[in-house]
């Protein structure tokens, strides 16, 4: 067997996540051309068939002897001493003499297999010895947002994704699957849904990732043994799918499902009779209604309750501090004090159900690495956009499994690289510029744009004072030259083509923002330059790049809540309209012209005869028209009359307006019209809060109105009133 002895450096040993405890000897030696397997008959049979998948045809009975299994089975009884005694743990050993693969339990001969196979350099396997484990018990997803959930074949990849990177939980609970909420909650999955999540547990187990399946009945259940009964009934059937895991969630209800003596008493009643009776079923998991600090209500004595009643093995759920939150070592001690128990983080991150315009790309930052000890569990709640998660998913993996150790640049730009390898630099130009979510309402931020931040705030503070920085504007140039690259670039990848599919709107955005980015600074230079001909050029491209950017806005990603493709709007987008308003404000001063500055484009104005609501200014949206609500109350004289009228014909996919009166409104009628010549009635609903919705489906329009039809005067208050509109 020829020894080639090529230096290697500890820094050399490429694995993820990063491992615990690696020595090497800074030697390696060359693949060898056959390995003899020892210990397949005792091995976890996954690590197993992961070898064969690896090694191919390498591997057999004879050749470089190549020892796998757990502590205490033949094959790795040599270095029994040297295991980790953790769960998951792992001593994994390369010498010039034999392989050494050899777990702590299944888990861990797999994870020591998994390490192995990220060791193969360039036709070389170094040295090495590595004892590594990991220090959250439980770490992976919960797909648990509000939104689409996942498609089947998306959920695959992840639990290969997650078998890649270590993560070995993976809890389905999407909010928005009937028969894991209400109404359906009790009913079992139809026949090809049942099939389906057969198929996952499966590719699940094979990639060791426990499937916990989790119900979420708080929103109609009833404390009686009926519902009981229900929920252990669905249980079962969920166990004949193969499901060995099994989460309740409490989280986002109100009213009776919410009371906390109840709740233990049902989850006490599932864990002694259903958990802890079935051989081979993991600890229950409950999401409790105050999942966050910031809704703890003392005097419910909700936490308390939990912590005293319910079983010690059930795992209790945690969001932190708040529902969006960076999780600390002093609130994981606060919540274990409450609960008697580590808490089993859930992180609502990169979720982005309340920002869907946006996408969370960023770096994984903010967690202490110092909360091993008071947690469990530790699983992320993601975007609808399962490819485009998978950058956060990585970083979650790298950090729960050695928190010490993690590196939070590091480790995002690794996951770029495992998950765009062939188009590296133009993604990590789109991630970078689109990372944060905007204003909230949990007033959640990321950073975004970090490098370049500093260089447009200094450049657009020097134009203002009257001197434009030649290396800055040349900076922030380039930097909108690679935007416009990156796009084009990734938009043409074929590499990751559900990922592309997902990010297809952000990239047509993304091009548009490089483009404008670069116009804008060039009409700058035309005006400095005196050059009024470029000068209209540009501005007139800037327009109209503008103008289909609004568009875009109003094709893709519709949704009730934030529909439309937001990006880079934390500093380019802010950068390229405020070069725009300062150019084009300095043009009109020295031409006397009055070009209209972009700010001054909307798509809808509104018309009034109710003299209270003349001046209402409007919040315009890409593609949703509010109201502003108004205090005081409205006088609506009879015949009154509230009109929008748009700068296109579109469609409305949804309409609400909220005049806070008890009884129906039955003197109003909302409609719409192409021509503003023929009206038809748009038919509304009252909600659960007493709110009226509508939509307009047929044939696209330009005008929404509302009209006081009745007998007399009305008072009401303008609490909401919206438009969706989309092309
Ligand atoms: C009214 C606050 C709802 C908070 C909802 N959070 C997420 C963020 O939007 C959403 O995905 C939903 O599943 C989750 C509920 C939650 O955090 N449970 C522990």
């Amino acid at each position: 067997l020829l020894l080639i002895q090529v230096r290697v450096m500890a820094q050399d040993i490429q694995v993820q996540p990063s491992p615990r405890q690696v020595n090497v000897t800074g030697k390696s030696m060359a693949i060898p051309v056959a390995f003899r397997l020892v210990g397949e008959q005792e091995a976890n049979p996954h690590a197993i068939t992961l070898l064969k998948q690896s090694l191919g045809d390498r591997l057999g009975t004879e050749g470089f002897p190549l020892y796998v299994g757990e502590k205490g089975g033949r094959g790795v009884r040599g270095v029994k001493r040297l295991i980790p005694d953790h769960p998951e743990g792992y001593y994994l050993s390369i010498t010039d003499k034999a392989i050494m693969l050899a777990g702590n339990d299944e888990r861990g001969t797999y994870y020591a297999v998994r390490t192995f196979m990220q060791l193969f350099h360039e036709g070389h396997l170094p040295f090495v010895e590595i004892q590594d484990y990991p220090d959250v018990r439980f770490r992976g997803v919960v797909e648990g947002f509000y939104g689409t959930p996942w498609s089947h074949e998306a959920r695959l990849r992840q639990l290969r994704f997650y078998g890649e990177n270590k993560l070995n939980t993976y809890i389905y609970g999407p909010k928005d699957d009937p028969y894991h909420s209400s109404p359906n909650w009790r009913k079992p999955y139809p026949v090809k849904e049942a099939a389906r999540l057969a198929e996952l547990v499966k590719v699940a187990d094979e990639n060791e990732v426990d499937f916990v399946w989790a119900i979420h009945p708080g929103l109609d259940i009833r404390w009686e043994t009926s519902d009981r009964d229900s929920l252990m009934a669905k249980f079962e059937h969920m166990y004949d799918l193969g499901v060995r895991s099994f989460a309740v969630f409490f989280d986002d209800i109100s009213g009776e499902g919410a009371k906390a003596d109840r709740q233990v008493e049902l989850l006490n009643y599932i864990d002694d009779h259903f958990v802890q009776v079935k051989p081979d079923v993991t600890p229950l998991i409950v999401c409790p209604t105050e999942y966050n600090k910031g809704w703890v209500r003392p005097e419910s004595g909700y936490l308390a309750t939990i912590g005293e009643k319910l079983n010690p093995s059930v795992e209790v759920m945690w969001t932190g501090d708040r529902v969006i939150s960076e999780i600390t070592k002093e609130g994981v001690e606060w919540i274990r004090e409450q609960i008697k128990r580590p808490s089993y983080i859930w992180w609502n991150f990169p979720v982005s159900d309340y920002v869907r315009d946006h996408l969370l790309l960023g770096e994984v930052y903010g967690n202490g690495k110092d909360i091993a000890g008071s947690i469990s569990g530790f699983v992320a709640n993601p975007m609808e956009w399962a490819e485009a998660s998978k950058l956060a998913i990585y970083c979650v993996a790298d950090y729960t499994w050695n928190m010490q150790s993690y590196d939070r640049f590091r480790s995002w730009h690794r996951a770029i690289r495992a998950i765009m390898p062939e188009n590296v630099e133009a993604f990590t130009v789109f991630a970078r510029h689109n990372s944060d979510l905007g204003e909230n309402v949990h007033r959640f931020r990321r950073e975004e744009s970090v490098e370049i931040q500093p260089v447009a705030e200094r450049f657009m503070k020097g134009y203002r004072e009257g001197h434009c920085d030649e290396r800055d504007f040349l900076a922030l140039q380039d930097e909108f030259e690679r935007v416009a690259e990156a796009a084009d670039l990734l938009l043409i990848d074929r590499e990751n083509e559900a990922l592309i599919e997902e990010i297809t709107p952000w990239l047509h955005q993304f091009k548009i923002l490089g483009d404008a980015g670069q116009e804008v600074l060039a009409m700058l230079k035309a005006g400095e330059r005196g050059d009024r001909e470029l000068f209209l050029r540009k501005y007139n491209h800037v327009k109209a790049l503008r103008k289909r950017s609004y568009e875009l806005e109003r094709q893709f990603n519709q949704n009730p809540y934030q529909p439309g493709v937001k990006t880079g709007t934390t500093v380019l987008q802010p950068l390229v309209l405020d070069v725009f308003t300062e150019a084009t404000e300095r043009f009109n001063r020295q031409n006397g012209t009055d070009l209209p500055l972009l700010a001054d484009y909307s798509p809808c104005k509104l018309t009034t005869n109710v003299p209270q609501l003349e001046s209402l200014p409007l919040q315009v949206y890409p593609n949703r028209v509010h109201l502003t609500p108004l205090l005081e109350v409205v006088k609506w004289p009879v015949g009154g009359y509230l009109q929008l009228e748009f700068d296109d014909a579109y469609r409305i996919p949804g309409t609400r307006l909220n005049f806070d009166v008890k009884g129906d409104l039955s003197w109003g009628v909302m409609e719409v019209s192409a021509d503003g010549e023929t009206w038809q009635t748009v038919a509304l609903t009252r909600d659960t809060r007493g709110r009226l919705n509508g939509k307009w489906e047929d044939a696209p329009v330009k005008f929404v109105r509302f009209t006081n039809t009745g007998e007399g005067e009305q008072q009401v208050y303008l609490r909401e009133f919206y438009v969706v509109f989309s092309l």
